[in-house]
């Protein structure tokens, strides 16, 4: 399923927090967000995950307005992981996974379950690694373990398209791997806002570069992630290796002083 994202602005309590952004994700994309904090990732998603409406610019899957469509039909196609999951649930793991089911119940929340679903929410707590967390409590899991039981959720909600604010967080390197790997080879469309420069080079088809609410590049990674780019928007000097086993390309990092940016575009691997 295709995501048009078209000239979205969004305006709070005064503010323009993010102008007349066009992000295209085509079926089957892997589609990071990157940007330095507050450079307006997260407002940009919730627009795409309709905690938000945009002030101006639509959000399309397929070319139908996200925005016109009723909740269940919207949910029925498209799953997030936001960035905070405020609720601190009090239900087991099963039971948080279980709830992303209820898009595809006939009769409301309420409605008995359907076969199937509890062997389609086991499998996605499998997928993510959590499949022994079933029984235990939400609130008592450790934060990397919330982090993939809400994700196993958003799997088993069977949507087409996946929104993921920082599905890293909190993850060990082991999980952030086999996390990224799930989301790449799921087939679904994916767009992630990812602070990990590296892991978005190696898991992404395109990245969206994101500075003062405004797409400052976009592309393949191996041509946006380019030194003078990062150092005008992060402010950091960045130094390019290719990865010896992906190929992929991948970023060291130290410190410049932010008015001392390099003049010439280095050669880059
Ligand atoms: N409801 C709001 N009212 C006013 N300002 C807001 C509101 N929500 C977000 N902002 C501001 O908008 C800017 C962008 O926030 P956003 O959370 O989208 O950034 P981000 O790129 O996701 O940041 P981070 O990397 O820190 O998660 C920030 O300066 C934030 O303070």
């Amino acid at each position: 399923m295709r995501v048009d994202i078209e000239g979205v602005t969004v305006e709070l309590a005064g503010s323009r927090i993010v102008e007349d952004i066009t992000v295209r994700a085509d079926a089957g994309q892997v589609v990071g967000v990157v940007g330095p904090n507050g450079s307006g990732k997260s407002t940009l998603l919730r627009c795409v995950y309709r905690a938000l409406r945009p002030t101006a610019g639509t959000v399309r899957l397929d070319g139908d307005d996200l925005h016109a469509m009723d909740a269940r039909a919207a949910a029925r196609r498209l799953a997030a992981l936001p960035q905070e999951s405020a609720a601190e649930f009090d239900f087991t793991a099963a039971e948080v996974v279980a709830m992303g089911r209820l898009p595809h119940h006939r009769g409301g929340p309420f409605a008995g379950r359907p076969s199937g679903d509890a062997a389609l929410c086991a499998d996605a707590l499998d997928r993510v690694g959590a499949g022994h967390l079933a029984g235990r409590g939400f609130r008592s899991l450790s934060g990397g373990e919330k982090q993939r039981v809400l994700i196993a959720r958003a799997l088993a909600q069977q949507p087409r398209v996946l929104v993921l604010d920082e599905p890293t967080n909190h993850l060990d390197i082991s999980h952030q791997l086999d996390v990224l790997s799930l989301v790449r080879d799921s087939g679904l469309t994916v767009l992630a806002a990812l602070h990990d420069l590296n892991l978005a080079a190696s898991h992404c088809d395109l990245l969206y570069v994101l500075d003062g609410g405004r797409v400052a590049a976009a592309g393949p990674p191996h041509d946006v992630l380019r030194p003078r780019l990062l150092a005008e928007v992060f402010g950091v000097r960045a130094h390019r290796v290719t990865h010896p086993v992906t190929g992929a390309v991948q970023l060291l990092f130290d410190r410049i002083d932010p008015t001392e940016l390099p003049d010439q575009e280095p050669a880059c691997p």
